[in-house]
């Protein structure tokens, strides 16, 4: 591939995500442009293509990736099809952004990561965008410039209005959780060894098998603590909060502080952002960008990821996988992951460093 010509992307699952990462290609950033789209669903993918003149429909997602001019793919399918997925991109030798989570078991991700370890290339990104949030950029950069002296404790609000109805609460651990996993990692610049999923009185509103308030109890490498409220029914808003606490002084972002309106007769207020697309749309513009211009930077032979990678996707998926037994037996359970040192093309960097 030539570094002037578009980056040539197969988008696959065209849902709720897949559908704004290709208008978000197509009309937001730059240096790239969709040519396949593939969705279980042929009518899905026909209503998405509408919009995307230049695409070719393809029903069969490994077919996609074969697509001899597709230089990358990004996946935006439901999440148990990740691993199969993300696999295949790496052994066709395509550079992938992969929604998150990398897979739902801590096996297939470190199938992944081992897989592009041994091609000595770095094909995989994980779809972490918060990473790419101007707050939490800068939330990174007062910790890492000392700021708030050694952070002690770290506590998150993650609160969605509404799920679908087939969302149970292992579920809520691997698609809304797995984001403060990460967000944990990248923040505090280590790994998470233990956690303890806690059962608070469930909202009369939550459907059958999804628990849901949930509080998750994370504990790092060096005994700080992070807590979670999780509550995937709220009704209200999307609203995700992260406070930072240190030995000098305490940073917190997610306040939805844009405008404060007063009004009479005697009101104040503003407005809490509806869903993860507007509250998270300036940090998917970035990662989007960023992952195209690292894969046109790449070449056809160099690394391709500029943001969380393979080894980012499995610490997150062996965190959820014991998340999910914390949640079965109500125990407090011990990451089990592999030394990142048996996993070498992920072992250069530091997960801090943002891969
Ligand atoms: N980074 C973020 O903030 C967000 C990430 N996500 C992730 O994006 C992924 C997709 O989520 P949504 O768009 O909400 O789901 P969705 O259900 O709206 O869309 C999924 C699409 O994939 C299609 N599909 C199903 N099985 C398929 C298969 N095996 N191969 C190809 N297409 C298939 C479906 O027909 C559907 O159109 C999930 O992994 C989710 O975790 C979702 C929302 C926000
Ligand atoms: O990834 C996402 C969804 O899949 C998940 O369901 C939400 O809880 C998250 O906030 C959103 O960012």
């Amino acid at each position: 591939m030539s570094d002037t010509r578009d980056l040539r992307v197969a988008v696959l699952g065209v849902g709720v995500m897949g559908a704004d990462h290709v208008d978000r290609i197509n009309r937001r950033i730059s240096g790239a442009r969709v040519t396949v789209i593939s969705d279980a669903s042929a009518e899905r993918a026909a209503e998405v293509g509408a919009s995307a003149s230049d695409a070719q429909l393809v029903t069969d997602p490994f077919e996609a990736i074969a697509v001899e001019d597709v230089d990358a793919v990004l996946l935006a399918t439901p999440s148990a099809a990740h691993a199969e997925q993300a696999l295949a991109c790496v052994n066709a030798g395509k550079p992938v952004l992969c929604e998150k989570p990398l897979a739902t078991d801590a096996e297939g991700a470190l199938e992944i990561a081992r897989r592009e370890a041994e091609l000595g290339r770095r094909l995989v990104q994980v779809g972490f965008m918060r990473r790419f949030d101007h707050e939490h950029e800068r939330l990174k950069s007062l910790i890492d410039a000392g700021e708030l002296g050694q952070p002690l404790v770290m506590h998150c609000v993650h609160r969605n209005p509404a799920v679908p109805p087939r969302c149970d609460s292992a579920t809520v651990i691997w698609n809304s959780v797995v984001h403060e996993i990460d967000a944990t990692r990248y923040l505090l610049g280590e790994e998470i060894m233990a956690i303890t999923v806690l059962r608070p009185t469930p909202s009369s509103h939550a459907a059958e098998g999804l628990q849901d308030p949930q509080l998750v109890i994370l504990e790092t490498e060096t005994g700080r603590m992070v807590d979670i409220e999780v509550f995937v029914t709220s009704g209200v808003g999307y609203e995700v909060r992260t406070e930072v606490v240190g030995e000098r002084g305490s940073a917190m972002i997610g306040l939805d502080v844009g405008l404060v309106r007063r009004t009479d007769p005697g009101r104040w207020g503003g407005q809490i952002t509806p869903g993860f697309l507007e509250r998270f749309g300036q940090a998917y513009d970035s990662e989007v960008q960023r992952w195209v211009d690292a894969v046109r930077a790449g070449g056809g032979s160099g690394d391709c990821v500029d943001g969380p990678g393979a080894w980012d996707g499995y610490a997150a998926a062996a965190v959820c996988a014991a998340g999910i037994r914390s949640l079965e037996t109500w125990d407090r359970i011990e990451v089990d992951m592999v030394p990142r040192s048996t996993v070498d093309a992920s072992a250069r960097v530091e997960p801090e460093q943002s891969e």
